[in-house]
This record gives structure tokens, C-alpha cells and sequence, in this order.
């Protein structure tokens, strides 16, 4: 029973008593964590617009590549359990210092800037770093263009890639941040693996009448603090385009089917495309699929987050700017419009009217 649709659920409680207490139980257990404990928080759902008690997709905290065959909707028959509690911080770093710069001795090579974090993400046993390795620029902890990303609390305090000036002005382009990964020596505790953890604050999803499901915050978010990566299948731009006409099919049939398929391009100075990272979550994903579009640019940041070491970016989010508990998260999902056939109802004064579409 675990593993089954919640239609084929409901037909076999209707068969006998006892196996409609157990379905009933377990639609209970589904509806108070959507994450089936794999985060750090439960995420419950709340429904007061329509009776469907819960959303199906098969929930992963990180991204995969596209699965095939299908996950089915509820993996697992053991529920795993919460390994921290629910009011656990992520790992605090250890230091003021990443323990990547040190050396095979356990000397510290580098001081406590972090500006001199660069040279640093070796293996502990890895050869001496060399004159050319101290005096290339600084990487992990860093954004794309060398600035510092994180502050003292792990928090992005910089820079949209338009504003060089101390004051953050948030902007409608991705930043980039590089941070430490698989090539370094430090462990999770690093302070500049600030988007390794899962989802970092309390969310729930809530149905909302116009838009489908929702994602609210169920605490107070500081501006720059890191919320969630976009996790779901990372798909080939082929499979991307063979997804998308059948998502374009089944919105014809189906008014309630919410396709959560985000491509994000990187173009290089030049204007040459350098990146194209499609995720699709609509099947498989995390809290980030309930993400919702404000055409005024929402209250999360999304950021491209490089890993050193590991050759695949992740989409993240960041807070904007202070979030209110209760306030719903959105982002914006582009400023192109070329086929206006969904309409938006993100009621900011900004809404273009419809959802942001490209034919890419
Ligand atoms: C990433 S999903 C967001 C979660 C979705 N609302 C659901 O029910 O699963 C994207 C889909 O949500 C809907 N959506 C998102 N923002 C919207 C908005 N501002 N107005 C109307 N629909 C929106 C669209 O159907 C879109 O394809």
C-alpha cells in the first residue's frame, strides 16, 4: 500500500474497513511531510481550496539524471526517519577558516581571509600547492566575477552582477557562486557549502484557487539567506523538447496539470550561450517545484551554484529580501513572453498578465 496512487489507494479503503484505516493513515502520513523525511524540516500540505489531499511526484532533495523507468510516487516502504530534529541547524562551520587550505602536515597554509580561500581545494594528501596555484584568483566561497559570496552568517551579502556597490540591489540576473565540492579536502562543515544542505527553513504547501499549489514560509527568512535548490531531473535539451509538447498536450485536457520544467541559460560575455541546465520537476523534485512566478521578481534570488570538482551547476535560491512567515515564495521565471496562452495571477502591480514562455 505504500507505494500506491492515491486514486488506487482510495479504491482499496473502499474494500474493507481495516484497509481504509491503513489508507487513511497513510494519506495522513503523506499530507504531513511531502518530503517523506528525506529534509531536514516535514514539509505538511494544507488544502482548504479542493479535496485532494496532496500532490504526487516523488520527492528528492537533490537532482538526478532523468529516471527511467519512472520513480513510482512513494519509493520507500520504510519511511525514513527524521535524522535530525526538526529544529537542527545546518552543520555550523567549524572555523573561521575552510579546512581545505590545509596542508598534508595539518598546517594552515592560508590566513583567515577568505579572500585567500582560492588556492585552497586540494585533497589532504594532494601534492604541495604550487607558486601558480597561490597566485590564481580566488574560487570556492566566491561569485563568478571574484567577489566575495557569503557573510559571516552564510549569507549571500553581494552584488547583483549589474551593481559593483556594497548595497545589494537585487536583480533579475542569475548570479553565480562557486563553492567548495568534490575537489576539495573540507568536509560538509565548510562555510562555503552553504547550498549542500537541503532545504534550510520551515515551508508548507498550500493549495491557492488561481494558481495550483503554493509554497509559503512558515518562519521568518533574512534577506541573503540560502532557502532551497531547484532539484529534479536533469534532462538532455532532446528529451526537454519531446517533454514539453506533451506537457502542451496534457494542459489541453487536463486544467489542473502544472508542468515545473526550468530551463536556465549562461551566456558568456561575448553573448555566446556557455550553458543550457534544464531540470525538469515536474516527476521527480523538491519543495522548489512549488514555486509559484511573480512577474515583479518574487522574494527568492535564483543563483547558478557551481561545485568544485563536480561538472553539473544547481539552480538555488536565496532570499531576497527579508521574508515574513506565512508570505508565499516566488521568483521570476524570465522576462520573455513569447507565447501568451497561460495567464498569471501573481497580482503584483508588475504582472505582464502572462506566465514568461520561451521555444527554446
Ligand atoms: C513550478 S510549477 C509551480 C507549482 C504549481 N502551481 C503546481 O500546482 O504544482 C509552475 C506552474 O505553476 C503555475 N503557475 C506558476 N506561477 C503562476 C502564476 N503567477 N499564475 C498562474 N499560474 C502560475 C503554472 O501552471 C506553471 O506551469
Amino acid at each position: 500500500m505504500p507505494w500506491l496512487h492515491l486514486k488506487d489507494l482510495a479504491s482499496l479503503g473502499r474494500t474493507c474497513r481495516a484497509l481504509a484505516a491503513t489508507a487513511a493513515s497513510l494519506n495522513l502520513l503523506r499530507a504531513n511531510d511531502i518530503a517523506r523525511g528525506l529534509e531536514r524540516f516535514p514539509v505538511p500540505v494544507f488544502n482548504i481550496v479542493d479535496h485532494v489531499l496532496y500532490p504526487l511526484f516523488s520527492y528528492s532533495p537533490f537532482s538526478i539524471l532523468r529516471s527511467s523507468p519512472p520513480l513510482l510516487p512513494w519509493g520507500s516502504l520504510s519511511r525514513p526517519p527524521h535524522k535530525t530534529p526538526s529544529n537542527a541547524r545546518p552543520p555550523s562551520p567549524s572555523a573561521d577558516i575552510c579546512p581545505c587550505v590545509a596542508s598534508n602536515s595539518g598546517q594552515i597554509l592560508e590566513s583567515n581571509s577568505a579572500t585567500n580561500h582560492s588556492q585552497l581545494c586540494m585533497e589532504a594528501d594532494s601534492p604541495p600547492i604550487s607558486k601558480r596555484q597561490r597566485e590564481m584568483p580566488p574560487l570556492c566561497g566566491h561569485l563568478l566575477e571574484g567577489e566575495l559570496a557569503y557573510d559571516g552568517d552564510s549569507r549571500l551579502h553581494c552584488l547583483s552582477m549589474s551593481s559593483k556597490s556594497d548595497e545589494w540591489v537585487p536583480s533579475n540576473e542569475f548570479l553565480s557562486i562557486i563553492e567548495c565540492g568534490p575537489a576539495c579536502g573540507c568536509s560538509l562543515r565548510c562555510k562555503y557549502r552553504v547550498t549542500q544542505h537541503g532545504l534550510s527553513v520551515k515551508v508548507a504547501v498550500l493549495k491557492d484557487h488561481l494558481k495550483g499549489w503554493s509554497l509559503r514560509a512558515m518562519d521568518f527568512i533574512p534577506k541573503g539567506a540560502f532557502v532551497f535548490q531547484y532539484a529534479g531531473e536533469l534532462l538532455t535539451t532532446m528529451e526537454a523538447q519531446s517533454r514539453q509538447r506533451l506537457y502542451d498536450e496534457l494542459r489541453k485536457t487536463q486544467a489542473e496539470f502544472a508542468p515545473s520544467l526550468m530551463v536556465v541559460r549562461e551566456h558568456l560575455p561575448s553573448g555566446n550561450l556557455c550553458l543550457r541546465l534544464i531540470i525538469d520537476a515536474t516527476h521527480v523534485g523538491n519543495v522548489a517545484r512549488f514555486v509559484n512566478h511573480s512577474c515583479d521578481g518574487g522574494n527568492l534570488q535564483p543563483c547558478i551554484a557551481r561545485l568544485s570538482g563536480s561538472p553539473i551547476p544547481k539552480l538555488v535560491f536565496f532570499a531576497r529580501c527579508d521574508i515574513g512567515e506565512g508570505d508565499e515564495l516566488t521568483f521570476s521565471y524570465g522576462d520573455v513572453h513569447g507565447c501568451e496562452t497561460h495567464p498569471c495571477f501573481c497580482k503584483t502591480a508588475a504582472c505582464k498578465g502572462f506566465l514568461p514562455f520561451e521555444e527554446t
